[in-house]
Order: C-alpha cells, then sequence, then structure tokens
C-alpha cells in the first residue's frame, strides 16, 4: 500500500492554510472567541475553522436547501452552512442543550439568517424519525454523540435525495479508531466507518482532514 505525499501539518502550516482559505467574517469570529472565553472545557468541540468554509463550499456546491445538523453545539458549523444556503432555504439544527444553543440562536440572529434556522431541542434520533420519511434532504451534518451515528445513519440515508450528501466529523477520531481495545466514542466511530463503507446505497471518502471528514453521497 502506497501512503502518497501526506503532507504533516505543523503550526505553521495550520496558519498557511488558513491563511488560504475565505477568512471567517465578524460573527463567526465573535462567536469561536466567545465560545472560547464562555465555556473553555467545551469548546473543543467546535467544528474547527478551516471546517466553516468547507461546510459552506459543500453547500454551495451541492445547492442544498434542506439541510439537517446533528450537533450544533454554539453554532459555528450551522451558521457556516446557513449563510451559504440561498434566503428560503431551511435547515433544521438538532442538540440537546439550550445553555449552548443560546449563544448559536445569537449569533445566527447577528448574521441575519435566523429565520433559515429551525432549531430542535431533543434527542437527534427523535427528531429525524419525526421528520418526512420520504427524500428530500440535500446536505446533512453529523457531529453530536458517536455512539448514535449508526442509528441517525439509518435515519438519514432513506431521507437523502439522489446525489444528497452527508459529512460526518471526527471520523479518525483522534486517532483512536486504531486501537483494538477502543471503547466509548472511540469504538462508536469504528463501528460507524466499517458501517459506512459497507452501505451500497452510498459512495463514501474518508479524508484526513482536522479529525477525519468522511463525504458521503446518495447514490
Ligand atoms: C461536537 S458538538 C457540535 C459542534 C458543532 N457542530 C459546532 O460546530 O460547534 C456536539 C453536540 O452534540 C450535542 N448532542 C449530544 N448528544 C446529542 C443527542 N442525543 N441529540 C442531539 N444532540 C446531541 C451536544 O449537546 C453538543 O452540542
Amino acid at each position: 500500500m502506497t501512503k502518497g505525499n501526506s503532507t504533516k501539518i505543523t503550526d505553521e502550516l495550520y496558519q498557511y492554510m488558513l491563511a488560504h482559505n475565505p477568512p471567517l467574517d465578524e460573527v463567526q469570529r465573535g462567536l469561536v472567541a466567545t465560545t472560547y472565553e464562555v465555556f473553555p472545557d467545551a469548546a473543543g468541540m467546535q467544528s474547527a475553522e478551516e471546517q466553516g468554509p468547507l461546510l459552506a463550499f459543500l453547500v454551495r456546491l451541492t445547492g442544498a436547501r434542506h439541510i439537517v445538523e446533528i450537533g450544533t453545539f454554539t453554532g459555528f458549523s450551522s451558521l457556516s452552512m446557513a449563510q451559504a444556503m440561498p434566503a428560503d432555504g431551511r435547515l433544521i439544527a438538532c442538540d440537546v442543550s439550550e445553555e449552548w444553543t443560546a449563544y448559536a440562536r445569537e449569533a445566527w440572529a447577528k448574521a441575519g439568517v435566523a429565520d433559515r434556522i429551525d432549531l430542535r431541542i431533543a434527542p437527534a434520533l427523535e427528531t429525524l424519525r419525526a421528520m418526512p420519511a420520504e427524500p428530500h434532504i440535500d446536505m446533512a451534518y453529523m457531529d453530536a454523540d458517536k455512539q448514535s451515528q449508526i442509528a441517525y445513519w439509518e435515519e438519514l440515508v432513506p431521507r437523502l435525495r439522489p446525489g444528497g450528501l452527508l459529512v460526518t466529523d471526527n471520523t479518525l477520531y483522534h486517532g483512536q479508531v486504531l486501537d483494538p481495545a477502543a471503547t466509548g466514542g472511540a469504538a462508536g466511530v469504528q463501528a460507524y466507518n466499517d458501517h459506512v463503507v459497507a452501505d451500497p446505497r452510498m459512495e463514501s471518502v474518508l479524508l484526513a482532514i482536522s479529525d477525519g471528514i468522511t463525504l458521503s453521497r446518495k447514490r
């Protein structure tokens, strides 16, 4: 097996990469800073800075108007996607925390996209199961509790339109996917990755971006 020309991402190279991506806007930068200030212990859950422009790019690339997000936290990823959607698009954001998502609501309002986002505070599986069963979702972003990912996948895949895109975060789980004795979230991600690659309904690629991002397209 050949490894290709993989590049070790040093801090300097990471900054170079960010400098050659679209910059975060004022609301996005403010939200990232506030999250680290108010929730220093949880802030590491926020999608990485380069993922905002990447998600926006994917929204524009697919022309997505119906988006589902599983795992909203303080709103960085939902904000990035909602800003890239057409004004009549709709993003359903799933989370269980009123406290964290209060900051998301504030950022969405500041950015003028609050009317595009429908926040559902409930276990995401309940929210997904209550959605129409027919294929209508253009794009989904999965970034919540890792043990439930196969269940989320099984609810999302039939609801994705042909050509629809499912983006899953943390699919390398800090390298713990290699641990044969993995438990908890790491074991959830291992099982999920095996499930995804074996599903003939979807075409998937696992990319070594950030903590691993899998792009899955409905056939
Ligand atoms: C990694 S964070 C999401 C980060 C977010 N995408 C961002 O860019 O800031 C995971 C989120 O999933 C939420 N979560 C955990 N279990 C959940 C569940 N069963 N249903 C819905 N949300 C859940 C947590 O409350 C947390 O806000």
